[in-house]
């Protein structure tokens, strides 16, 4: 008979595997992928260096860099099938909807769908890699009625991401504070899409089943989906005298407060401070002082009252609200860095597989019988 005690609600507490992808922990606060600290690689690297280091290990060196970038770079157009696909989606549809829709026509497109090969699976990362950004700025211009912008090889990832979506490149502030964003949403151990996506891929399942699935699990709000909460939450406050007000209210109404608290981390997420510090270049940039005002106002108050820390959403939100994404489509912004650590775990957990299938207690009816 298995104890209360020996379940583990949402797994919470219990390793279920290696990985040397990256290390987070809580008692350091520290976030390191593949050795380094995160804070380095958003200091020092761009966001293809660090996704060629998810993937392989190592960061590039020039030359293998410089041939990561053109093959990113010749893979960013969208298949016609695929924007076909995404308009005939209804603008009711939520952006992380479409993005789910577009990645499962891109695998359904790809006829070497099958191949689990190491050199396979790479491919098909660099190719979701690059195409997430043409998926996602195609779906923010379409509901905006802007024409579609198509992808500059000549620039980098987040130049051209930025590009696509708002027609120009933004200042280098600004292109930095994205680049940074995608970088500190990469990869993060076993949350709960990259589980899901492991899950998928124990049962030798195709990538793109996997990445499909953890798409959906990042979308709820108690995971990615917090970063567009988080926007909602501010918009709803309005300004920083009634933050207090508000969180008494929410909190008397037994409401999470999106943007704080995190599973592993209980003394603050090691990413907030870099992600901070990109969202005070956004305020200057853009000259918001009320919204860091709102910004300090909701933690100082979620302090005082609950002593629980942000997470990486809670800046994020704001800065992708200050570069000038729709809320809605935050939360892709999400799945554009996170492929790369969901195909890092997807490749790991092909390299070594195991089924993943736990037990569960049953605590249904006594067995009984069908009355004749
Ligand atoms: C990039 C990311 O995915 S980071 C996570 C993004 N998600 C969010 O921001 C959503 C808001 N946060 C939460 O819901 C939670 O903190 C989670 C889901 C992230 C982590 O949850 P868990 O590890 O299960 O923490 P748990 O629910 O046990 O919380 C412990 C206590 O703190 C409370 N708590 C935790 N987070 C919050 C919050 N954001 N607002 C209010 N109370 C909270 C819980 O209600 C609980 O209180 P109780 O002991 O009185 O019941
Ligand atoms: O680790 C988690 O549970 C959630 C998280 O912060 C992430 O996926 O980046």
């Amino acid at each position: 008979m298995t104890e209360p005690s020996d379940i583990k609600k949402g797994l919470a507490g219990v390793v279920v595997d290696y990985t040397a992808i990256s290390k987070v922990n809580p008692e350091t606060n520290s976030l390191l992928y593949r050795g380094y600290p995160v804070q380095e690689l958003a200091a020092s690297c761009s966001f293809e260096q660090v996704a060629y280091l998810l993937w392989n290990g190592e960061l590039p060196s020039a030359p293998e860099l410089e041939a990561f970038e053109q093959l990113e770079r010749s893979q960013r157009a969208l298949d016609p099938a695929v924007t076909r696909v995404i308009d005939e989606l209804p603008l009711t549809a939520h952006p992380m909807d479409v993005v789910r829709t577009a990645v499962s026509v891109v695998g359904a497109l790809d006829p070497e769908w099958e191949d689990a090969s190491a050199a396979g699976t790479l491919a098909k990362s660099v190719a979701l890699l690059a195409k997430i950004p043409a998926i996602v700025s195609y779906d923010q211009r379409r509901r905006r009625g802007q024409d579609v912008v198509e992808p500059d090889a000549s620039l980098g990832y987040s130049a051209n991401f930025l590009r696509m979506t708002f027609g120009e490149v933004p200042s280098d502030v600004v292109v930095k504070a994205f680049d940074v964003s995608m970088i500190l949403y990469a990869e993060h151990s076993f949350n709960a899409s990259t589980f899901t996506a492991r899950v998928v891929t124990s049962t030798l399942s195709d990538l793109y089943s996997a990445v499909v699935a953890g798409i959906g699990a990042l979308k709820g709000p108690l995971h990615g989906g917090a970063n567009e909460a988080v926007m909602h939450i501010f918009d709803e406050i309005g300004s920083a005298d009634a933050a207090e007000g508000w969180l008494e209210d929410a909190l008397a109404n037994k409401k999470k407060i999106m943007g704080f608290g995190h599973r592993v981390y209980k003394n603050g997420d090691s990413r907030v401070p870099t992600m901070k510090a990109s969202l005070d270049t956004l305020i200057e940039e853009y000259d918001r002082p009320d919204l860091l005002a709102l910004y300090d106002a909701l933690n100082e108050a979620m302090q005082s009252r609950k002593a629980i820390q942000p997470n990486l959403d809670y800046p994020s939100g704001p800065a992708y609200h200050l570069m000038g994404f729709d809320t809605e489509l935050f939360t892709p912004l999400f799945v554009a860095s996170r492929i790369t650590g969901w195909t890092a775990h997807i490749r790991e957990q092909l390299a070594s597989n195991a089924l993943i299938r736990p037990l569960s207690e049953y605590n249904g009816p006594d067995e009984r019988h069908v009355q004749a």
